[in-house]
């Protein structure tokens, strides 16, 4: 594959103690070494593989000294990707990084695309697709346990279990091919019938199993989306603000205080949440105030987890048991705060109202009743376990959308092996599931969804 030289900043821009200009192609080491004084007149060109070497990087046109760098020379094919890359290790600085880069660039670099080098690595067969979108998770992960899921991915796990699939539906389709090519043979066409049907329930129970972790996978990847909601001064600032144990979000005892969202990343016992705190939900004059509280009730609808915090020093108002309703069939886990005051709310209506849900007693102002707060958590969503270190989660929702989509066309298979649908066409749906696991691993992709989804890395990546 031809592909020309590319090259970027791949650290993060700002000061720091070293930043690295990273380029990759057939003239990487060539431009690289136009623009070294190596000590000794060492030259680029010249050095073994994966060797880094102190020099002075110099505009050959002006033969001024632009940086001092470390420079990495790494030859291909064992390349992160697969061409020959080379990495200027330049003082951290957003003046000096950039006047390398410059250099680079005009002397015959082109400025990479953002995830272009990890695509590279694809495009070059190092990677699969879902092992560079894990690359991306690994970037994007907030906790050690996504962090995990994603490493995991990266070194092929999925793509290991999706290839076994598609091996399998291959060996079947050949079958039926046989069957087609030589149909006067009775028993073959039997044996087919029989081996098809069994294949594809087995296929249809991997990608089944594959997808039960879908929804945990998605959970660690992306963060349980848990939205705060009740009346206004129940103390859902305080809720949040005791999850993320910093004063994020402002307390105080004027009701209406949480005047817009506000979201906060927290990692409760492994299960990362994406908390969002809300404006207290009520009719309102307030022309700032009803924004807030309209988009409350947009995130309430699009919420994982509801934690419906409910004032006991006050009975309960309509407004209370409006709530209830309105996250009725959702994931919810009530909170009675306010215990170390005069409890004045029914408990029994309360329970009524929960129907099974969990309910958390709590003095948000004593700081009591979070742990077990945080235990109902964990126990709801990995049910207390949470190594599971060597499980396979498929986290990302355009695997999740293929699998789903592979499972119709499995289940279309099955029905018509068990409607006496003619062979030949059943192979039709095979080999839909077959195309359908392909995307995932990007065997069957087409070219503008991978730009649309490398366009989203980072620059430099
Ligand atoms: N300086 C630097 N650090 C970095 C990266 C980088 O590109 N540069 N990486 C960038 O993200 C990550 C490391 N990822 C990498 C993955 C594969 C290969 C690589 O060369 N793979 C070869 C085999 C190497 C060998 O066998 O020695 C291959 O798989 O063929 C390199 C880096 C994190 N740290
Ligand atoms: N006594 C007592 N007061 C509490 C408790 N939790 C919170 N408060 C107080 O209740 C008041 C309201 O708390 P917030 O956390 O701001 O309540 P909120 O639900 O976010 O209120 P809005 O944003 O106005 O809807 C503050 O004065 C808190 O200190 C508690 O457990 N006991
Ligand atoms: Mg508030």
């Amino acid at each position: 594959m031809e592909m020309d030289t590319i090259a970027a900043i791949s650290t993060p821009m700002g000061e720091g103690a070293i930043s690295i200009v990273r380029i990759s192609g057939n003239e990487a080491i060539e431009i690289a070494n136009k623009l070294f004084k190596g000590v000794g007149g060492k030259k680029l060109i010249d050095v073994p593989s994966h060797t880094i070497h102190y020099g002075k990087i110099v505009d050959p046109k002006t033969s001024e000294t632009v940086e001092e760098a470390m420079v990495s020379v790494m030859k291909a094919p064992k390349t992160f990707t697969r061409e020959d890359v080379v990495e200027i290790n330049c003082h951290g600085g957003l003046v000096s990084v950039n006047r390398v880069l410059q250099l680079v660039l005009t002397n015959g670099a082109r400025l990479a695309e953002p995830g272009e080098f990890t695509k590279r690595a694809f495009l070059n067969g190092r990677i699969d697709l879902s092992q560079a979108e894990a690359v991306m998770d690994l970037i994007r992960a907030k906790t050690d346990k996504a962090m995990n899921v994603a490493i995991g991915q990266m070194e092929g796990k999925l793509s290991k279990l999706i290839k076994k699939l598609r091996q399998e539906i291959l060996e079947v389709v050949a079958h039926i091919e046989v069957n087609i090519d030589y149909p006067e043979y009775d028993d073959v066409e039997e044996m087919t019938h029989r081996m098809l049907k069994e294949k594809a329930q087995y296929i249809k129970n991997e990608i089944e199993k594959l997808l039960k972790t879908a929804h945990q996978g998605k959970i660690l990847r992306e963060g349980l989306s848990t939205a705060i909601i009740g009346r206004p001064n129940v103390g859902k600032s305080s809720l949040l603000n005791s999850l993320v144990q910093e004063n994020k979000a402002i307390v105080t005892d004027i009701p209406g205080t949480t005047r817009d969202v506000i979201e906060e990343y927290v990692n409760v016992r492994g299960v990362p949440l994406r908390l969002v705190d809300t404006a207290g939900i009520r009719e309102t004059e307030d022309v700032v105030e009803r924004i807030g509280v309209e988009r409350s009730r947009k995130v309430l609808k699009e919420a994982d987890l509801i934690l419906l915090v409910i004032n006991s020093a006050e009975p309960l108002s309509p407004e209370d048991e409006a709530l209830f309703e309105a996250v009725e069939g959702m994931d919810v886990i009530v909170i009675l705060n306010k215990q170390d005051l005069p409890q004045k709310v029914d408990t029994e209506r309360v329970r009524e109202l929960a129907k099974g849900a969990e309910i958390v007693t709590t003095s948000l102002l004593k700081e009591e009743g979070v742990d077990e707060l945080e235990n109902a958590i964990a126990a709801m969503y990995f049910e207390g376990q949470l190594e599971g270190g060597d499980m396979t989660y498929v986290s990302n929702s355009r695997h999740i959308a293929l699998l789903n989509q592979a499972l119709q066309a499995i289940e279309d298979v099955l029905n018509g092996i068990e409607s006496g649908t003619p062979i030949d066409i059943v192979q039709i749906d095979l080999t839909r599931t077959w195309d359908l696991l392909g995307e995932i691993v990007g065997d069957t992709v087409q070219e503008s969804l991978l730009n649309q989804l490398f366009s989203q890395f980072c620059l430099g990546k």
